[in-house]
């Protein structure tokens, strides 16, 4: 036969990248060292054809990992008043602390989901939060749980410092210098990070399986998700919905709107959800890595990378390109839709009312 075999790819499986070259070598050098090259080039492609993939040799501590997942499975299995003790409704416009199964929504829908919202601690007495800007504050920790705190507050620390390196690379990726999105957006990233408990749902012949989170993009730029044993989690490839399930060791990244936005479509924030199909709880800890909250996210000037028009495919119909304002206007555009009960003037800048 003299037919020419084009290998395509079947977009089925989402790339495992081994990030070491780049968490050795970013910021320590003059020179970005070759082999980040090599990382950067898995990066680009992966990012174009999923917008999702896992990282392995990122070199974040396991015990630490496991101490929270730990602490966390302790959290949950309490009853849901004692839980209630640090409710989002305390939190104020700091938009922290726990919900309890059935509050979060998604496309107005109930997530079958529980959680904690955390991120970076800001005291009283930051500027920042003296201005009333939402989403920044104190975190709320449940104080029968003492190891609770250190441990959350550790591993932002570590994810956030492991946020800055994909960055780099995700620059790289670009080909864009290094520190492309660290000058202009996330030198001061803002910082959120989520704790979730999804109930076991088993579906059978008579009930329907409910969603533990619906399908959505996420707004920022990064997400770096753990996941535990359990799986669950659903990406929207080019071939269709396929798994993301658990891989021991890595975590699952994927790119958000405003990286969507900036490259300009050519890295996609893909839809992704989650449905728990297990018979136990399935845990899971997603860290947001966005632009700060007051800059303004523009498309890179890029004359090189070809840009990708074609928005038949966004699920929003490219509503973000559209887009024009801050990083915490679009931000708060999205989740004032998400817990409707929270008072919404928590949710508006004070210096706007
Ligand atoms: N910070 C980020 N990226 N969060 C993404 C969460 C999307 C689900 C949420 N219930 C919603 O409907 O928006
Ligand atoms: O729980 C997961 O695996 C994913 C959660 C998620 O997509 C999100 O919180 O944005
Ligand atoms: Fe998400």
């Amino acid at each position: 036969m003299t037919i020419l075999q084009v290998v395509d790819k079947d977009f089925s499986h989402i790339p495992v990248i081994d990030i070491s070259p780049l968490v050795s070598k970013i910021g320590n050098s003059g020179s970005t060292a070759q082999d980040c090259y090599v990382v950067a080039t898995q990066i680009e492609q992966a990012c174009q054809d999923y917008g999702f993939f896992y990282i392995v040799g990122h070199g974040v501590d396991e015990q630490l990992q496991e101490q929270l997942e730990h602490l966390s499975q302790q959290f949950f299995a309490q009853d849901v008043e004692t839980k209630l003790q640090i409710r989002m409704a305390l939190g104020g416009r700091a938009w922290r602390g726990y919900f309890p199964v059935g509050n979060e929504l998604t496309s107005g829908r109930p997530d079958f989901k529980e959680g904690i919202y955390f991120g970076a601690e800001l005291e009283e007495e930051h500027l920042l939060v003296k201005a009333g800007l939402p989403m920044h504050g104190r975190n709320l920790f449940p104080s029968n749980i003492p190891q609770f705190r250190e441990t959350v507050l550790e591993y932002i620390e570590s994810m956030t410092k492991l946020g800055h390196t994909l960055m780099a690379g995700i620059a790289l990726s670009l080909g864009l210098e290094e520190s492309y999105f660290a000058d202009r957006y996330t030198k001061d990233p803002l910082i959120l990070f989520r704790i979730f408990n999804y109930p076991p749902n088993p579906s059978t012949s008579k009930t329907k399986s409910r969603w533990g989170v619906g399908e959505h993009t996420d707004y920022g730029v990064l997400t770096i998700l753990k996941q535990d044993g359990v799986g669950g989690l659903q990406v929207k490839s080019k071939s269709g919905w396929i798994d993301a399930p658990p891989i021991p060791g890595s975590f699952v990244c994927n790119i958000g709107d405003m990286l969507d936005r900036m490259t300009q479509g050519l890295y996609r924030s893909t839809p992704h959800r989650v449905q728990n199909r297990s018979r136990s709880n399935r845990l899971s800890f997603p860290f947001f890595f966005d632009p700060n909250f007051n800059v303004e996210v523009k498309p890179i000037e890029l004359n090189e990378i070809a840009v990708n028009d074609d928005k038949s495919d966004r699920w929003d119909k490219a509503s973000v390109h559209e887009f024009r304002g801050t990083y915490g206007e679009y931000l708060l555009s999205k989740v004032s839709k998400v817990f409707p009960e929270l008072d919404q003037t928590v949710l508006k800048p004070r210096f706007s009312r």
